[in-house]
């Protein structure tokens, strides 16, 4: 909460350098001797995930304790899910969330080398220090909290960019899409400033913005999904499209070819303004009549080429509009038979559950959307 009003280009905090707990940190520390030594390099981010794993470790001894002790004990990000949460997600969420698994299982079986080398600093053996549960811990507490803060390459550490930067009290701050921020290390000052690029008014809560992040990226980086979120948006795969077209149409994987090499065949999607511009586009392509064809570049250009191609293609958007709109009512039904069954799972579940009544409101809005569309042609 704000003591104060906050106006355009005030500060909401500023952390000096001494407080942020990055690579830097951790090469100070007892582990820095050995990194140096480790074959081959650890990542920076292994780096900072072993300083956390191992300053919890440490209890009531570690200069961290007060950090340490207002971190979640427990995360909501996909890999922390249990898989049947996560088979209820929209499909390309969860192949995102199935490869966030395997990484950060890649991540825990690839450092357990490291791991075995660190073992002269414990009394403990380091396999119970270091399990699974304890770096997932550690990974999802950067993944959610650490801002940005580029630092440059060391040969200590292998290649992947030292972007990240605990910083205690700032990361208590909650995202709202709706605010904006300017967020940065300022060099003359030495401290990480966070300042207001929207305002606030006094005594209410201090919203930072983590970036224009669509619900399902909001639900696979940072374990929860935003009502009303302006960014929001339901995703149309390329195989879902054509489901909707005539099979018969002889110049289709033509049609799907150009999409692909135009770079049209991801990213489609329908969002509180009704079809994307390039859902509509990809839509417009695939509808030519045989007689029309030659006329594609001028779709991608954003040209009306007939009525008819644009009626057909807005009777097949809504035609998907429909179909996800019975999909997602039938995916809420389930989650919801899901609840009275698997009660230990609630929480998880009412996730899912928002994540699929949000996308609900986008597709309704998009369905009137489309009818108002279809107006002129009627
Ligand atoms: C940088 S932390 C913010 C502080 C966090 N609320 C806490 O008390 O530790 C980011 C995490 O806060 C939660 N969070 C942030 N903004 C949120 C929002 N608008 N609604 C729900 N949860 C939010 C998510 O769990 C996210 O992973």
């Amino acid at each position: 909460m704000s003591k104060t009003s906050l106006r355009e280009g005030q500060m909401i905090i500023s952390l000096p350098e001494s407080c942020l707990l990055t690579t830097d940190t951790v090469i100070r520390s007892y582990l820095g001797t050995y990194i140096a030594k480790c074959q081959p390099p650890p990542s920076p981010l292994l780096a900072l995930c072993t300083f956390l794993v191992s300053e919890k470790h440490a209890g009531d001894q570690s200069l961290w304790k007060p950090y340490l002790d207002i971190l979640p004990k427990a995360y909501t990000c996909p890999v922390c899910l249990e898989p049947k949460v996560v088979n209820l997600f929209p499909e390309p969420l969860k192949a995102k969330a199935e490869e966030q698994r395997a990484r950060v299982q890649g991540f825990f079986s690839s450092s357990r080398d490291f791991f075995s080398s660190l073992q002269p600093l414990f009394s403990e053996a380091v396999e119970n220090i270091f399990s699974y549960s304890a770096l997932l811990w550690a990974w999802c507490t950067v993944n959610t909290r650490a801002v940005y803060m580029k630092h440059g390459q060391r040969k200590c550490f292998s290649p992947e960019p030292d972007t990240y930067a605990l910083a205690p009290y700032l990361d208590l701050l909650n995202h709202s899409p709706d605010v904006q921020v300017k967020a940065s290390f300022n060099e003359k000052t030495r401290c990480y400033e966070v300042r207001t690029a929207s305002g606030c008014r006094k005594h209410e809560q201090v919203f930072i913005c983590y970036g224009p992040h669509d619900n399902q990226r909001l639900l696979l980086e940072y374990g929860f999904v935003s009502i009303q979120n302006p960014h929001a948006c339901v995703y149309v795969s390329a195989e879902l499209l054509v489901k909707y077209l005539p099979s018969t149409d002889k110049q289709m994987n033509k049609k799907i070819s150009i999409l692909k090499d135009h770079d049209f065949i991801e990213n489609l999607t329908f969002g509180w303004d009704g079809p994307s511009w390039r859902l509509l586009t990809a839509l417009k392509l695939l509808c030519l009549e045989a007689e029309e064809f030659t006329c594609w570049k001028k779709i991608l250009l954003g040209d009306i080429i007939s009525d008819t191609n644009e009626k057909r293609s807005l009777v097949i958007a809504q035609k998907i509009c429909h179909y996800f709109i019975e999909e997602t009512n039938a995916m809420l039904q389930k989650v919801s038979h899901m609840k009275d069954e698997e009660v230990a799972l609630i929480n998880q579940l009412t996730l899912v559950e928002t994540l699929w009544t949000e996308e609900l409101k986008i597709l309704q809005a998009s369905d009137e959307i489309l009818n108002s569309l279809q107006m002129p042609f009627r």
